[in-house]
């Protein structure tokens, strides 16, 4: 076991940052949490004694560009790391090949490297109630797998990382939730925002040029007063229909 891991992760509902503690718990005894989901920029430096895991979450594909916009703002010193995207069982395309070359030009050295699932934020019944048991115990398996890599001092990713380059399009959506007379304005969905979408004022007021479609402020309003539109719902339901029976299993490269 090592003494200390860094998690930097941009996790608006939980499920990314959940699979990252998974995988930090089998690695090092003293976990350590930078919040990239936190409006709040975060100018950071790590050296090379230092080992980070950074962790996203997959959108159509790809690695949010308010979490690689972040990243850019984190330096490494030949630091090594692991890199993680979570996905919602539909697929996650170039997510980990952008996020292995975002914190390679940063200054990081990928170790390892791991697409892993957790229950998807909008559709809910995609890798429901994951990452679980049998996930956790995957992960426990592949921290032994990395620890003993470290040990004999290799370095590197040694299989090639899935994806192509240039990485998918991604194409924005103009649905933004919408609120219902529950809202009792406490304001903390703006917050909370990690783009700074809804008016703190006017907390029904969502920037739709700004809006993720990240889904905290839905999951956090304590008078659950958010929600996407239902035909917005239905149609997406619909269409990653096909994803939910099948049971994806997470995909871990040393
Ligand atoms: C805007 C948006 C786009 C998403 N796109 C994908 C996708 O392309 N493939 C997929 O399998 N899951 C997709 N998901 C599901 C998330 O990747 C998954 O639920 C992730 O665990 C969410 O992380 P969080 O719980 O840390 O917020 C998407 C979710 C959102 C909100």
């Amino acid at each position: 076991m090592l003494t200390t891991i860094t998690i930097v992760a941009f996790s608006p509902t939980g499920g990314t940052r959940q699979a990252a503690v998974f995988l930090a718990k089998g690695l090092a005894q003293h976990i350590q949490e930078v919040d990239l989901t936190l409006p709040e920029a975060h100018p950071l430096n790590f050296t090379k004694e230092d080992l980070v895991l950074f962790a996203g979450p997959v959108y159509g594909g790809r690695i949010p560009a308010c979490m690689t916009d972040k990243l850019k703002k984190i330096r490494g010193n030949q630091t090594p790391a692991i890199i993680a995207a979570v996905y919602g069982n539909r697929a996650y395309e170039d997510a980990l090949l952008e996020l292995n070359d975002v914190v390679s030009e940063q200054g990081f050295k990928p170790l390892a490297a791991a697409a892993l699932l957790a229950e998807h934020s909008i559709i809910h019944k995609l890798a429901e109630h994951r990452p679980d048991a049998w996930d956790q115990a995957c992960l426990a398996d592949f921290s032994n797998r990395i620890l003993e890599k470290w040990e004999t001092g290799q370095r590197e990713i040694i299989s090639v990382i899935p994806g192509s380059r240039p990485y998918k399009a991604w194409k924005s959506s103009p649905n933004v939730p919408v609120v219902s007379d529950a809202c009792r304005r406490c304001g903390l969905c703006a917050q909370k925002c990690p783009v700074q979408a809804i008016s703190k004022n006017s907390p029904s007021d969502t920037d739709p040029e700004k809006c993720i479609q990240c889904m905290r402020c839905i999951s956090i309003c304590p008078a659950h007063a958010r929600s996407l539109p239902e035909q917005v719902l239905a149609v997406l339901g619909e269409h990653l229909q096909s994803f939910a029976g099948l049971r994806k299993e997470n995909e871990l490269y040393l």
